[in-house]
């Protein structure tokens, strides 16, 4: 008999997520892939295919995790410019690592916004102060939400301030969020005494600077994922302890490191691994460049555990 192929749409993946379950998965994917190859994971450079002539490109990441005994790939668009159709649409595939056949189809959009969110969470969690109370989102897309979400499993901020270059985009996310939070008209405004900074824009030059900072502030920067795009300013890398998701990645992949020329001082897998300190007390910045498609893939598995319960219902 051929195996049965699912396919499940965005609103199935929905059904499917529990966001804390998640976070403990993607922090165990983050330290075992800094573990290099006793992590078991297989988890090649992305390939990168600009799509100059429409404004976008499309990224293909693929990957194996033994702990998770899981092959996927995942297919994501980046097309800023979209205004009715997602500006990042994405579709994974599950394999069976045993023989290679498809088991599964599913809609990425979710898990991507979802992933994200939680990846620059577990970063807060080791590099922010803990009593952090004010949050500033720069930026008001699909990521302001995920964000949010993500970080208020952790924190219990009493002021939470939003700026988007599109003042209307802002104010229809600040709607989104279900809590009181605050439209700035400028990103300084913004920013102004944050203990934690996400920047979640699809900007190609700075939009936030090293002056409007509070000394000790954490910062989660996950847009410019093209080497010639810098979404923070490289006085504000330097003189920040830098932590990224990969190194390899970053180093390819993001203006903010490679424009900037800075140091980048750990993977957060080494500070969660106990091999890099944690240096919360300074001013600290993740680069998530997002390349990690094995920590996807941990989110597939899951998801087709549930999937497979799921169906059973
Ligand atoms: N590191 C990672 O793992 C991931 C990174 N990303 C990146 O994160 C960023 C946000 O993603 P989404 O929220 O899904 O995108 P989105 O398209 O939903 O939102 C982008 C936001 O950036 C704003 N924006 C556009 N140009 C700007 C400018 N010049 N200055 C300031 N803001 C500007 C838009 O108005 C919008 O609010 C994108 O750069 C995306 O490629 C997305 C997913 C994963
Ligand atoms: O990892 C992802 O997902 C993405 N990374 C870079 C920008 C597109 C989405």
């Amino acid at each position: 008999m051929e195996p049965s192929l699912d396919i499940l749409s965005k609103e199935d993946v929905k059904k499917c997520i529990n966001a804390e379950v998640l976070m403990e998965k993607l922090e165990f994917a983050l330290a075992d892939y800094s573990k290099g190859e006793d992590g078991g994971t297989q988890q090649p450079l992305r390939l990168t295919i600009p799509v100059d002539h429409y404004k976008g490109r499309q990224f293909v990441m693929s990957a194996f995790s033994q702990r998770e005994n899981a092959l996927a790939t995942k297919v994501v668009g980046f097309y800023p410019e979209n205004k009715d159709e997602p500006t990042h649409p994405s579709d994974i595939m599950l394999y069976n690592p045993l023989n290679g056949s498809l088991q599964a189809i599913m809609d990425g959009t979710v898990i991507t916004e979802y992933r994200t969110g939680l990846v620059s969470a577990i970063a807060s969690k080791h590099l922010a102060n803990p009593t952090s109370k004010i949050l500033a989102i720069l930026g008001s897309g699909v990521q302001c939400t995920g964000h949010f979400n993500a970080l208020s499993l952790l924190y219990n901020f009493d002021d939470v301030r939003i700026w988007n270059i599109n003042i209307q985009s802002a104010e229809i996310a600040a709607k989104k969020l279900g809590k009181p939070c605050r439209v700035c008209t400028t990103a300084e405004e913004a920013v102004k005494d944050a203990d934690i900074i996400c920047t979640v824009t699809s900007t190609s030059t700075p939009v936030l600077n090293k002056d409007w900072v509070k000394p000790g502030c954490h910062i989660n920067s996950v847009g410019a994922v093209k080497p010639k795009w810098q979404e923070l300013e490289s006085d504000l890398m330097r003189s920040s302890v830098v932590y990224v998701d990969s190194k390899e990645a970053a180093c390819q992949e993001t203006g903010d490191i490679i424009i900037s020329k800075c140091e980048i001082y750990a993977e957060i897998g080494e500070v969660i691994n106990g091999q890099k300190e944690a240096r919360w007390h300074e001013t600290t910045v993740f680069k998530s460049v997002g390349k990690l498609s094995h920590k996807k893939y941990i989110f597939i598995k899951y998801l087709n555990k549930l999937i497979y319960l799921y169906s059973q219902l």
